[in-house]
């Protein structure tokens, strides 16, 4: 990240501030479930911008001292694999106290005892009421502060709302305040505005309203682009997301047909007002076998890293080859922006049966530049059936027609608003689903080995599909 190094470092002491905080990082930030770097050795932190959004204090401790709130963007140096970069930057919100009160023992990093913030303990501070309060505060009066510019947009902000931390299984931290709004804190920071505020506020300008729409963002200045920090969006209070209501489904019996038809129509509706909002460049035949090469170039670097995959290569490449073919036949297609990484668990349902697409940052592992370019609609398409076959998978006994009439009814609904069924181009719709299989079999193997037999099992029929 070159360009990190033109963020002001906003702190006047901040080269101090590493050595108090590096052991105590060294411990922790391994243990995060956002931290994309498992398994892999760090080997040192430094220091991208460092901000006071509340004084911390240095020197001696005293009885007086109080709570400061410290923002961070750190690189954290690991050696690097074939398909992972030596050097991520992840952002940090720590609490700074003398001492900490009980009720935010869970939210522990650590006691300092080296650098500037010797005898301080420092936490997460998303964790402390006061410091979430304070953050939606800056949100309510946007403008800057050392490294970091709040922005807003629409109507005022309400103040005094409670905050809470999400308990969910994220790639992110989610807080939600009042149930009034949600702020999401991205921690792995990329160069660049990041998708997930760029696509909604383009929908929000298109008046599409199947997402929710940002009022406030929060982002780190460069010399060049800005990276997008976290986004606060209405929360959808009463919601319920389609993966569990998928399960449910399942475990009580019944179909999911007339939710996967909806869902076909919403995917719809955000991919015409996407088209509408952002460029639509063609894909030419040559840059439809580059598609085709990368799925390739996929597929391999994922069966380095996951010997499982190896004897189903040849296989799984005939879908690749059938779109490389395609290239010479077929017309010329556009792209788009898509949602990049659609799957049950990114679509929220309200009490009166309205479905919303969310979290649009596209596949957290790859370059942000890839998961901004414009892709062939099918992709996301391939991503909901894809999510349909997990939910069947990973309930007892596997139940292959639920996901099957899911399929159909999700197409049907998608064709009736979109105009274009995605079943009538088969040879693009099979190399799409390959495509994300093999991507969720390496998820899996890195994040939730106990969920590989899920991706395998398609990737086993996937590879026999040799149509
Ligand atoms: N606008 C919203 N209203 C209600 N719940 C939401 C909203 N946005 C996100 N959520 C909830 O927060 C969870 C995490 O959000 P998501 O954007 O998927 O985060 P991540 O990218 O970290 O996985 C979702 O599964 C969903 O249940
Ligand atoms: O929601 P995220 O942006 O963090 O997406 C990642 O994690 C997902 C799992 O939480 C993962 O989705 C895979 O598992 C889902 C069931 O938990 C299933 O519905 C999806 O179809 C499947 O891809 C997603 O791939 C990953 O990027």
């Amino acid at each position: 990240m070159s360009e990190a190094a033109s963020i002001r470092v906003a702190l006047a002491d901040s080269p101090a501030l590493l050595p108090s905080l590096a052991p105590l990082l060294h411990e922790w930030l391994p243990r995060q479930r956002w931290f994309a770097g498992k398994g892999r050795p760090v080997t040192a932190f430094s220091l991208v911008s460092a901000t006071e959004i509340l004084p911390v204090g240095t020197g001696p401790v005293t009885a007086g001292t109080g709570t400061g709130l410290l923002h961070l963007l750190v690189r954290v140096h690991q050696p690097a694999t074939p398909e992972r970069s030596p050097d991520d930057c992840y952002q940090l919100l720590l609490g700074v106290r003398s001492v900490l009160p009980p009720r935010l023992a869970p939210a522990l990093i650590g006691r300092v005892t080296e650098g500037s913030l010797t005898g301080r303990t420092v936490y997460e501070a998303l964790h402390d009421p006061r410091l979430a309060e304070l953050l939606l505060e800056r949100f309510r009066t946007p403008g800057t502060l050392g490294a970091l510019r709040f922005d807003r947009s629409g109507p005022a902000i309400a103040a005094g709302l409670a905050p809470r931390v999400l308990d969910t299984e994220q790639s992110n931290t989610s807080l939600v305040y009042g149930d009034a709004y949600i702020l999401k804190i991205f921690r792995r920071i990329f160069p660049g505005t990041n998708p997930d505020l760029e696509l909604p506020l383009a929908l929000a300008r298109e008046g599409c309203g199947r997402v929710p729409a940002p009022v406030a963002w929060f982002e780190a200045a460069t010399a060049t682009e800005p990276l997008t920090l976290g986004v606060l969006q209405p929360f959808l209070s009463g919601a319920q997301d389609g993966w569990q209501l998928a399960l449910r489904a399942l475990a009580e019996g019944r179909n999911f047909t007339e939710e996967a038809h909806a869902l076909g129509r919403a995917t719809a509706e955000v991919h015409t007002a996407l088209a509408a909002a952002l460029p639509t460049p063609a894909l030419h035949r040559a840059q439809t076998e580059h598609l085709a090469a990368a799925m390739v170039r996929r597929l391999e670097a994922a069966a380095q890293a996951v010997p499982e995959l190896v004897p189903y290569v040849p296989g799984l490449r005939t879908a690749f080859d059938a779109v490389a073919a395609l290239g010479h036949r077929a017309r010329d297609r556009a792209a788009q922006r898509v949602h990049g990484d659609l799957h049950l668990g990114q679509t929220l349902r309200a009490a009166d049966g309205f479905w919303s697409l969310i979290d649009f940052e596209g596949e957290p592992a790859s370059p942000l530049p890839e998961r901004r370019r414009p892709q062939l609609p099918v992709r996301d398409i391939a991503g909901m059936l894809r999510s349909f076959d997990y939910a069947a998978r990973s309930h007892r006994p596997w139940n292959a027609d639920w996901a099957a009439r899911c399929r159909t009814a999700y197409c049907e609904g998608y064709a009736r608003a979109a105009g274009t069924d995605p079943r009538g181009e088969p040879e693009l719709l099979r190399a799409h689903e390959t495509d994300k299989a093999v991507y969720e079999v390496l998820y899996e193997a890195r994040h939730r080995p106990d969920w590989l037999p899920v991706p395998m099992a398609a990737i086993h029929r996937l590879a026999a599909a040799d149509d």
